[in-house]
């Protein structure tokens, strides 16, 4: 790949082959900037080893992996190797392998809506606080690519959304590519300009409206896809703030969203069922 390709990584055809099976194959993809892909899946279905191919982390049994040469790389993964018994603070969590100073520690904290957990302890944050803190860790150092490995585990669902919104709103002011993994299908579909569905290969692609339309799809989910297709028809017209402040289109703030719009019927549905709830 080179300078002048826009793309910031590559994957031609690409596999892993461990202990003589193949964990997954025949993996095509690209990020350009600016673009948000998202690799959709069941446990076991090889996204995490696609995105170490993207990141490098493990190089290709066949096929091939490029990146842009010089591309810096921001990764949230999934699992992190440290003992959060440990006393650790934020601040130093985000400097353990990155030399950042107070600014641009502060700096990346503020873009994710943390700056003011800097001195909390890691032990002590919430599912979206610890989220918050991983992204901001991640793109402290201004990433051309951004890989995501289940960027809202242990989130509630209308935290799930903030984060998404966050995800967006990263890619708009940073202007950077990202890969994002999950194999939740909710939010995420909406969230995606390229969905890459895998089953150990490739199983189906496309826009996310494409991807819900997909006999592959949804002989791979079942009735699971009813709750993703239902979200992603949902259009927000707002944001919630991190501070629980919601923030309208036309720029408003109000301090909750009860009775001040409406929920699609489909996220009414949903919320019977006691998930959605602020959602909007
Ligand atoms: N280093 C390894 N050696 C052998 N098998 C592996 C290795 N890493 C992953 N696997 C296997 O490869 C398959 C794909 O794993 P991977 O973590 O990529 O899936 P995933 O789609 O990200 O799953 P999940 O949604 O559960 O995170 C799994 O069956 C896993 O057990």
């Amino acid at each position: 790949m080179t300078n002048s390709d826009t793309r910031l990584v590559q994957l031609d055809r690409a596999g892993i082959r461990k202990g003589g099976e193949w964990l997954v194959r025949g993996v095509d993809l690209s990020v350009s900037p600016g673009e948000i892909v998202t690799l959709i899946g069941p446990n076991g279905s090889g996204k995490s080893t696609t995105a170490k191919m993207a990141l490098g982390i493990l190089s290709p049994s066949e096929g091939r992996a490029e990146r842009k040469p010089g591309l810096k790389i921001g990764y949230v993964p999934q699992k992190l190797a440290i003992d959060w018994t440990l006393p650790l603070t934020v601040a130093r969590f985000m400097r353990l392998t990155n030399p950042l100073s107070d600014a641009e520690c502060r700096a990346a904290l503020a873009r994710t809506g943390a700056e003011r957990l800097m001195t909390s302890q890691m032990r002590t944050l919430s599912g979206g606080e610890m989220q918050r803190v991983m992204l901001a860790r991640a793109i402290a150092r201004n990433p051309g690519l951004l890989v995501l490995d289940e960027p809202v585990q242990g989130v509630d669902y209308a935290g799930e959304i903030a984060i998404y919104d966050l995800i967006s709103e990263i890619r708009n002011t940073l202007g950077c590519g990202i890969l994002m993994i999950s194999h939740d299908l909710h939010v995420v579909m909406a969230a995606a300009d390229q969905v890459i569905c895998l089953n150990g290969h490739v199983c189906c692609r496309g826009t996310p409206s494409d991807v819900s339309r997909d006999d592959r799809y949804h002989a791979l989910f079942g009735n699971r896809r009813n709750a993703a297709i239902a979200v992603y028809e949902h259009h927000h017209d707002h944001v919630h703030l991190p501070d629980g402040k919601v923030r309208h289109a036309d720029g408003s703030l109000c301090s909750s969203c009860s009775g001040e719009h409406h929920h699609a019927p489909a996220d009414a549905a949903a919320e019977k069922e006691g998930g959605i709830r602020n959602a909007g």
